[in-house]
């Protein structure tokens, strides 16, 4: 017997793109992409307590420019209720909190994880019971990465990143994760891109040899296959990124590479004491100012606790 839950909480985890291969814009203004997610262990926590009425509250570091998140109406999580809502023809009701950690309009996809917290959330608080294709297929609506946040560890999207199938992923891999004061526009960097490179093919080419590298555990040959076509349009928009990225390969990262449409820096390590190592040695040159360690891959949005 299923009873009515009273309250509960879902984490869900910060993106990384190991690989993002990006085409020629299409006519609805979004980019075909091939890419490879990967789940990393930076988490936002949304609970979720029921209540005849609707509100949202958010609390974060400043240093991940939580004070930059719209509230009022106008978050994803908001609209990811009113889908949910509408769907099965329900009422959008709950008291919801966001405690926040992935850095905002930072290249990680702090919003899709919302997002996917809260299609969860809200199917386990009003007892929907929702399919997963129709929970991915909201998911879809609401982001091209909120499918990845709902199913997490590493995938291969396509589409315009909303199809999302799992690939083997043999290795633990450990991640030094550099953020940036301030956000940088995702819609910006892909119109960059486009000035960039107008010739772009219609459809990204396989990343083959990343796949191999993932499947092998082999952090030396991940570090070599490693891309993303954002990156150019990325250090153009900011060119201290560039310099970033320098940084944390001369502290000895195996490799380092703007995540997504950045600004935040990701760079592969060796193994869970080289990660703590290179973070160190960034922390003692006193800028970046933030500096963390994550590893992936890890799970997808997830009930935490359940009340
Ligand atoms: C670049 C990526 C790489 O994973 O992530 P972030 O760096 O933002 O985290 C994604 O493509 C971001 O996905 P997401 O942030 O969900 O984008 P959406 O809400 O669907 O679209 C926001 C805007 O990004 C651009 N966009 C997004 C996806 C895509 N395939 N082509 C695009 O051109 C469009 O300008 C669109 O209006
Ligand atoms: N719950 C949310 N968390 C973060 N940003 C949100 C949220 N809801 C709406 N936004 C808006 O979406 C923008 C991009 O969010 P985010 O997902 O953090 O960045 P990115 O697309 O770079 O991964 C933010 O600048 C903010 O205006």
């Amino acid at each position: 017997m299923r009873t009515t839950t009273a309250g509960l909480t879902v984490r869900a985890p910060a993106k990384i793109n190991l690989h993002l291969g990006v085409g020629a814009v299409r006519e609805d203004g979004m980019h075909p992409l091939l890419t490879v997610y990967h789940a990393v262990g930076l988490y936002d926590d949304l609970s979720a307590v029921a209540s005849p009425d609707w509100s949202l509250g958010l609390a974060g570091e400043d240093y991940i420019g939580s004070a930059g998140v719209p509230l009022g109406g106008e978050n994803i999580v908001d609209r990811a209720a009113e889908l949910l809502a509408a769907h099965h023809g329900v009422a959008v009701t709950g008291d919801l909190h966001i405690t926040k950690a992935i850095p905002v309009a930072g290249g990680m996809a702090g919003g899709s994880a919302d997002a996917a917290a809260a299609l969860v959330a809200l199917d386990r608080l009003w007892d929907l019971e929702t399919s997963d294709d129709d929970l991915l297929a909201l998911a879809a609506r609401l982001g091209s990465d909120v499918p990845f946040a709902l199913v997490g560890g590493t995938a291969l999207g396509t589409g315009r990143g909303e199809i999302v199938t799992p690939v083997a992923d043999h290795g633990t891999w450990w991640w030094v994760v550099v953020l940036s004061p301030d956000g940088l526009s995702t819609p910006a960097v892909y119109r960059h891109f486009d000035e960039l490179f107008p010739d772009a093919p219609a459809t990204p080419p396989p990343a083959d040899e990343l796949l191999a590298a993932l499947d092998s555990g082999d952090p030396y040959r991940l570090a070599a296959a490693m891309h993303n076509d954002l990156q150019a349009p990325a250090f153009d928009l900011r060119p201290d990124l560039e310099l970033r990225i320098a940084q944390g390969e001369s502290e000895g990262a195996l490799r380092g590479l703007v995540s997504g449409s950045g600004p935040t820096c990701v760079f592969l390590c060796e193994s869970g004491d080289h990660a703590r190592a290179v973070a160190g040695a960034l922390l003692a040159d006193r800028e970046p100012p933030v500096v963390l360690v994550a590893n992936g891959p890890v799970a997808g949005a997830h009930v935490v606790t359940h009340g």
